[in-house]
């Protein structure tokens, strides 16, 4: 009880206990944390197929791209490459409500992200870019944790546009390439595969995710000290 009002305290608001009591084992401990950031869209959420599904929906005598075409991480740029106006058909479908919530869990994230939860001297954040059209997509983000990954997950939800500003050990994204103000930032990046990014070659250094059916495990071991 006392340190529990001590923790509130010191914090400034009710944290729940078994975060503290994470914490606190954590201060204890010789070693480091180990601190995996794992992105949402085409990580854990089914981004590409979610999109299709609508935008078939919405527009059925419109031509469309079968997720085995898809090339490139931006669905609007290959849909204008298409045809000029289906770059603004394609956004409409993201934009609108309910589109996020609604989308499906990709196979082993929502398990595999839970288990990360649990073990010993880990740290999990989903860490996530809404799009600029403010209406839904952070709300719906916010929801979809809420929704699959229960509501003690909302503690570990970073929304931000700048993911190299976000200190981490591991950075799980489906984005080939992810830039933003810091040139270096801490996290080593696994390119996690998706229908966009699967025929790139990229550096050898650059290490792959498949699915969630790989060795996840490993990777989170082989950056532990
Ligand atoms: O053509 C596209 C495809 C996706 N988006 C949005 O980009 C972000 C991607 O977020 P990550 O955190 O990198 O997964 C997501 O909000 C998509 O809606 C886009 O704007 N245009
Ligand atoms: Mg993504």
């Amino acid at each position: 009880m006392l340190l529990c009002a001590t923790a509130t305290r010191l914090l400034g608001r009710p944290v729940p206990f078994k975060r503290i009591a994470k914490n606190m084992s954590s201060s204890s401990a010789a070693g480091k944390r180990l601190r995996v950031l794992v992105d949402m869209d085409g990580v854990l959420a089914d981004f590409e197929g979610g999109f299709l599904k609508k935008y078939r929906a919405r527009y059925p005598d419109e031509p469309f791209i079968n997720l085995d075409d898809r090339r490139g991480f931006w669905v609007s740029t290959q849909y204008g490459q298409l045809r000029s106006d289906l770059c603004e058909k394609a956004i409409s479908i993201w934009q609108s409500k309910g589109f996020f919530i609604d989308l499906q869990p990709l196979p082993g994230g929502v398990e595999a992200v839970k288990e990360m939860a649990r073990m010993d001297d880990t740290d999990v954040f989903i860490c996530t870019s809404p799009i600029k059209h403010y209406k839904h997509c952070p709300y719906e983000k916010y929801a979809w944790v809420e929704k699959h990954l229960g509501g003690d997950f909302l503690e570990q939800v970073i929304l931000t546009r700048d993911k190299t500003l976000v200190a981490g050990d591991l950075l799980i994204d489906d984005k080939p390439d992810i830039q933003g103000v810091e040139p270096r930032p801490a996290w080593e990046h696994i390119l996690f595969t998706a229908c966009h990014n699967q025929h790139l070659s990229v550096c050898p250094s650059q290490r792959r995710l498949l699915s969630w059916s790989d060795d996840w495990r490993a990777i989170l071991d082989s950056k532990r000290q």
